[in-house]
């Protein structure tokens, strides 16, 4: 996977929108920039069925429109179904080996992990990306493992330098720094651009972070 398509890594379900529209809050996030998108669907009232299938194609065709990838989390026939770019898959959530010979080669698989071995795993079984995380400690995910903090992405990078590997957990303007520097492409974010007034300004932002933080600055 371009390591380029990591830096801000959007991540959204219908249940993070406080009620506005998520379409439209997924278009002004991809106008403020973002350079990967997953559609994360669970917990009450999330969508199912056929509106679930409607509402990813409709995700899909907004992220073509600014070439941005268009990934699935966890559910696998969802992605086949309508030919997502990836799916991204935790570590309870299947056999990796498994689901990478139910994808195929061509599209991309993206792996949670929480530590090295995980991480090391991922690698061998043909992971695309990794999110690694919850960096830090954040209320959009309810069932985390316990805080890891940039060092883990620092451990990570050094043993699979070749690996893309995004930051996930807690994440902000303030807060990439830290992650960018300890070796990740980029951050992974929901309530930091899905629970702001101005998306399209907090993707701004979260991108200029993530830029500087790259080139050193
Ligand atoms: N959804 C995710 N996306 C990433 C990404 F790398 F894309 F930033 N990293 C980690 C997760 C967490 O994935 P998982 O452990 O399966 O929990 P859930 O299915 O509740 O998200
Ligand atoms: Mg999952």
């Amino acid at each position: 996977m371009d390591k380029k398509k990591l830096k801000l890594y959007f991540i959204l379900g219908t249940v993070n929108v406080a009620g506005r529209d998520p379409l439209v809050v997924l278009e002004e996030a991809l106008k403020g920039g973002v350079t990967c998108f997953q559609l994360r669907e669970k917990g009450p009232g999330a969508l199912e069925g056929e509106a679930l299938r409607s509402f990813a194609e409709a995700c899909k065709e907004l992220c073509h429109r600014y070439n941005v990838p268009f990934i699935v989390n966890d559910d696998v026939a969802l992605a086949l179904e309508v030919k997502a770019d990836g799916v991204h898959i935790g570590q309870e959530d299947g056999d990796i080996s498994a689901v990478r010979r139910q994808i195929g080669p061509s599209m991309l698989l993206g792996v949670s992990t929480h530590n090295v071995e995980e991480a090391l795993a991922a690698a061998e079984t043909g992971a695309d990306y990794i999110g690694i995380g919850p960096i830090y400690s954040t209320k959009t995910k309810t069932d985390t493992q316990p805080v890891i903090g940039p060092e883990m992405v620092r451990r990570v990078a050094s043993l699979l330098p070749g690996l893309p590997i995004v930051g996930i957990g807690g994440l902000s303007e303030r807060k990439a720094r830290a992650v960018i520097q300890a070796g990740a492409s980029g951050i992974a974010v929901i309530s930091a651009i899905a629970g702001q007034d101005d998306p399209l300004e907090a993707a701004r932002r979260l991108k200029g972070a993530v830029r500087l933080s790259l080139t050193g600055v």
